[in-house]
């Protein structure tokens, strides 16, 4: 059985770990239950431990997805177009590395294309790869930024995250509504103030 999650090329910091097994997995939630003061052998909680065990395989499926195989398929025929591609309001779900609680946002995602270009899905497949993984928002707008200059060496790649973190709405300080922002630039967008205030707008007032 393959008992190792292999470090990704593209993972940047996601160390390799041993995976347990389903029914290690299993009790560990039934000991969070009990932890929460509640009875795993009642009828309702009964199939629980199963059903979030096979829901981590969904939720986190992102430790076993590679960023770069996704990106790899690039393609030149566009017809000489070589301006901004943006792929804005990308929804993403994540959960918080600190305390397991979801991140629920958008992600904008813009590249300067030198000669090739990524399908359109696979930018989406790549916010997703990076947001089933427990994270922060910046290492996650890092690694979304890196994966794709990595495969595409575009002549720029800006992202921009902007999200809610329930880990402050549904405890601790109880900060409702706040949206955190965060950025990754590259290249012309690093370089070029012009070009990164028209891909900031084109972001938030729209083309
Ligand atoms: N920078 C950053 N911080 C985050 C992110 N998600 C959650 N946090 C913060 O991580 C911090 C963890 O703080 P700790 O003091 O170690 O943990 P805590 O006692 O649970 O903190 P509180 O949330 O303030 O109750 C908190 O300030 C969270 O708001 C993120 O994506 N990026
Ligand atoms: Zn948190």
């Amino acid at each position: 059985m393959d008992a190792i999650i292999k470090k990704f090329p593209d993972s940047r910091g996601d160390a390799a770990v041993e995976r347990p097994t389903r029914e290690q997995a299993e009790a560990a939630v039934e000991v969070l239950i009990r932890w929460a003061g509640d009875d795993p052998a009642r009828e309702g909680l009964r199939e629980t431990p199963a059903r979030v065990a096979k829901s981590y395989e969904e939720l986190f499926g992102g430790y076993r997805m590679d960023a770069g195989a996704v990106l790899g398929r690039t393609f030149e025929e566009v017809g000489g177009y070589d301006d901004m591609v943006l792929l804005r309001d990308i929804d993403f779900h994540s959960h918080c590395e600190h305390h397991m609680v979801p991140i629920i946002g958008k992600a904008h995602v813009a590249y300067l294309p030198s000669g090739r270009v990524l399908g359109l899905s696979k930018i989406s497949r790549v916010v997703d790869i990076f947001a089933r993984r427990l994270q922060t928002q910046e290492k996650m707008t890092v690694q979304i930024a890196a994966a794709i200059e990595d495969v595409l060496r575009p002549r720029g790649v800006a992202v921009v995250l902007e999200a809610e973190h329930l880990c402050m709405a549904m405890r601790g300080v109880r900060t409702k509504g706040s949206t955190t922002v965060t950025t990754s630039f590259h290249g012309v967008f690093a370089d070029d103030r012009e070009e990164r205030d028209r891909v900031l707008s084109t972001i938030w007032r729209g083309a």
